[in-house]
C-alpha cells in the first residue's frame, strides 16, 4: 500500500468489504484503528486528563477502544456520547469501556479532547447545537485530536456541511481521504498523521510526496539537460520570473522570446528580440528546444494571440500558462497539445472548462480527460491531474505564495522540469513540490523573486 494514497468514503468502505470478506473481523479491525489512534495521543506525551467524545456509529466506536486503551496506560480519560452506538463493532467498543458514559451536550471540558463523533459515514452537517458543543470543547482544550476526520467535513469533498473547529491533530484511517488535503477542510485539520489499518488501498489519487531528483549524467550537455524556450509579451517581468525560475530548475539552458529584447535578468539566460510574432515561428523551428513556456506577461491582444498559435503549432513539449489559458479560452483558438502541462488557477479553471462538479481534484480529473492535458490546478490546494486518471493533491502550501509573480516562478519551474523529464506528469508534480518547498524555506513576506534564491536549496534537498 502506498502511504500517499487517497480515497473517498466508498472506495474506503469498499477496501474494508474486501478484507472482511476475505476473514478479517470487522471488530479487530476497529481495534487496530483505535489502537493506533492512542499510540499516536500517548505518543504525543499529554498525559493530562482527556475526554473522548463518541458518536452513533463505527467512528464513536474507534473512540471507545481509545478511551480504554488511554485509560490503561493511567491518562485520567472521561468518554461522552450523542447517542446509543448503532452498529455491532461499535457496541462491543463500548461494552469493553466498563467506565461512565457522560452527554456530549452537558459534559465538562478537559485539557485534551478526541473527536470520535463521525468520520466517513457523516451524511449531512452536524445539528447546529452539537457543533457549536464540539467547538466550545475543542477551543476550550489544550490539545485536541480528530480521529479520522474533523467531525462535519464532507468527506470527498473538503467541504464544511456545519461549523468546523480547528484541531491540532487528525489522525487519518488507513489512507487520506479528499477532505484531508483540500480546502476548507484541509485547515481544519491541523497537523496530519496517517495511522495504518493494514488492509491493501490502492487509489490513482495521491498525496504530493517529496520527489526524488537526479544530479545530471557526467556526460551532460546542456541540450542534453533540456533546453528551454519562453515566450516573452507585453510585460517583462513575469516571463523574466518564468526564464528565471526555468534556470534555476536543473534545465541546460533557456532561451527568452522576448518582444523587449534585453531586459535584464540572469546573465545565463539567452535573450532574443522577436518584435514581430510572425518571427516566432523561425525561432521556434528548433529541435533542440525540450520544453516551451507561453503565457506569463502575454498579454490578451492580437500579437498575443499570434504569438500563442505560433507557440501551440510548434509541436514542442510545451507549458500554458496565464494570459495563454485566458485565450485558449476563447473560441476559434488552435486545440490544445495532448500531453500540454496547463496551470490555470480558480478564474482560468472556471473561464476554460466551466462548471464542473464535483470536488477539486474530480474538476481537475474532468479537465484533464477532456482536455489531455496534465492539469495543475493551483491554489492552497494544489491538485495536478493528468487525462490517465493519475492525480497528486499537494498539501500545507504557504499562504505567502499568494502575492505576485509566484505563479510565474511555478510555470517557468514546470517548463524547466519538463524540459529535464521529458515526462509532463512527473514534471508537474516535480514544479508544484518544488515551488511549495522553496516558500517554505522563505521567510514571511516574500516576494516571488525571493523563491528563485531558495530553489538550489530546495532541488539539492531531494538529490
Ligand atoms: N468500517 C470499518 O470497519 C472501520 C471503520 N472505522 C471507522 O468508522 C468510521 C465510519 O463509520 P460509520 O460508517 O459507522 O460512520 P460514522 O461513524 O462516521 O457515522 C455514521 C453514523 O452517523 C449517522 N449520521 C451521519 N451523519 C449524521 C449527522 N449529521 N447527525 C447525526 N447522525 C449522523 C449515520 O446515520 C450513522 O449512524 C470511519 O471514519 C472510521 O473512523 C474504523 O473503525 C476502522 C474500521
Ligand atoms: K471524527
Amino acid at each position: 500500500m502506498s502511504h500517499a494514497s487517497v480515497l473517498k468514503a466508498a472506495q474506503m468502505r469498499a477496501a474494508e468489504q474486501a478484507a472482511f470478506d476475505r476473514g478479517v473481523d470487522p471488530y479487530a479491525l476497529m481495534e487496530c484503528a483505535g489502537k493506533a489512534v492512542a499510540q499516536i495521543i500517548w505518543r504525543a506525551g499529554h498525559r493530562r486528563d482527556l475526554l473522548v467524545l463518541c458518536g452513533p456509529g463505527n467512528n464513536g466506536g474507534d473512540g471507545f477502544v481509545v478511551a480504554r486503551l488511554l485509560r490503561e496506560r493511567g491518562v485520567p480519560v472521561r468518554v461522552a456520547a450523542l447517542s446509543e452506538s448503532g452498529t455491532d463493532s461499535a457496541r462491543r467498543a463500548r461494552a469493553a469501556w466498563d467506565g461512565p458514559v457522560e452527554d456530549v451536550m452537558t459534559t465538562a471540558p478537559a485539557t485534551q479532547v478526541v473527536d470520535a463523533l463521525f468520520g466517513i459515514g457523516l451524511s449531512r452537517g452536524l445539528d447546529g447545537a452539537v457543533a457549536q458543543r464540539l467547538g466550545a470543547l475543542v477551543e476550550s482544550a489544550v490539545a485536541s485530536y480528530a480521529v479520522d476526520l474533523p467531525s462535519g467535513v464532507g468527506t470527498d469533498c473538503g467541504t464544511l456541511l456545519s461549523d468546523v473547529p480547528r484541531f491540532g491533530v487528525t489522525i487519518a484511517l488507513g489512507a487520506w481521504k479528499p477532505a484531508h488535503l483540500l480546502q476548507p477542510a484541509a485547515e481544519r485539520c491541523g497537523r496530519l498523521v496517517l495511522a495504518p489499518l493494514h488492509i491493501p488501498l490502492a487509489s490513482q489519487v495521491e498525496r504530493l510526496v517529496a520527489p526524488g531528483l537526479t544530479v545530471p549524467a557526467v556526460t551532460a550537455h546542456k541540450y542534453s539537460r533540456g533546453l528551454v524556450a519562453v515566450i516573452g509579451g507585453g510585460m517583462a517581468g513575469a516571463s523574466l520570473l518564468a526564464s528565471e525560475a526555468a534556470a534555476r530548475s536543473g534545465a541546460g539552458a533557456v532561451r527568452r522570446l522576448a518582444v523587449d529584447g534585453p531586459a535584464g535578468g540572469l546573465h545565463a539566460i539567452i535573450d532574443r528580440h522577436v518584435a514581430q510574432p510572425e518571427a516566432l515561428a523561425s525561432e521556434l523551428d528548433d529541435q533542440r528546444i525540450a520544453a516551451l513556456l507561453v503565457g506569463p506577461g502575454l498579454g490578451l491582444g492580437a500579437d498575443a494571440r499570434a504569438r500563442l498559435e505560433a507557440a501551440l503549432e510548434s509541436g514542442h513539449p510545451m507549458v500554458i500558462d496565464a494570459d495563454a489559458l485566458t485565450l485558449l479560452a476563447e473560441e476559434h483558438m488552435p486545440s490544445i497539445p495532448s500531453g500540454a502541462i496547463l496551470t490555470p488557477h480558480e478564474g482560468e479553471f472556471g473561464r476554460m472548462f466551466g462548471q464542473l462538479s464535483g470536488s477539486k481534484i474530480d474538476r481537475a480529473r474532468a479537465a484533464a480527460n477532456r482536455s489531455g492535458a496534465i492539469i495543475v490546478y493551483k491554489g492552497a490546494d494544489s491538485v495536478v491531474a493528468a487525462p490517465d486518471g493519475r492525480v497528486a493533491v499537494a498539501v500545507g502550501a504557504s499562504s505567502w505564495l499568494s502575492t505576485a509573480g509566484t505563479g510565474d516562478v511555478l510555470a517557468g519551474l514546470a517548463a524547466g522540469r519538463l524540459a529535464v523529464t521529458g515526462d509532463p506528469f512527473r514534471a508537474a508534480c516535480q514544479a508544484v513540490w518544488l515551488h511549495g518547498d522553496a516558500a517554505r524555506r522563505c521567510r514571511p513576506a516574500f516576494v516571488a523573486d525571493d523563491l528563485l534564491d531558495a530553489l538550489p536549496a530546495a532541488i539539492a534537498a531531494r538529490l
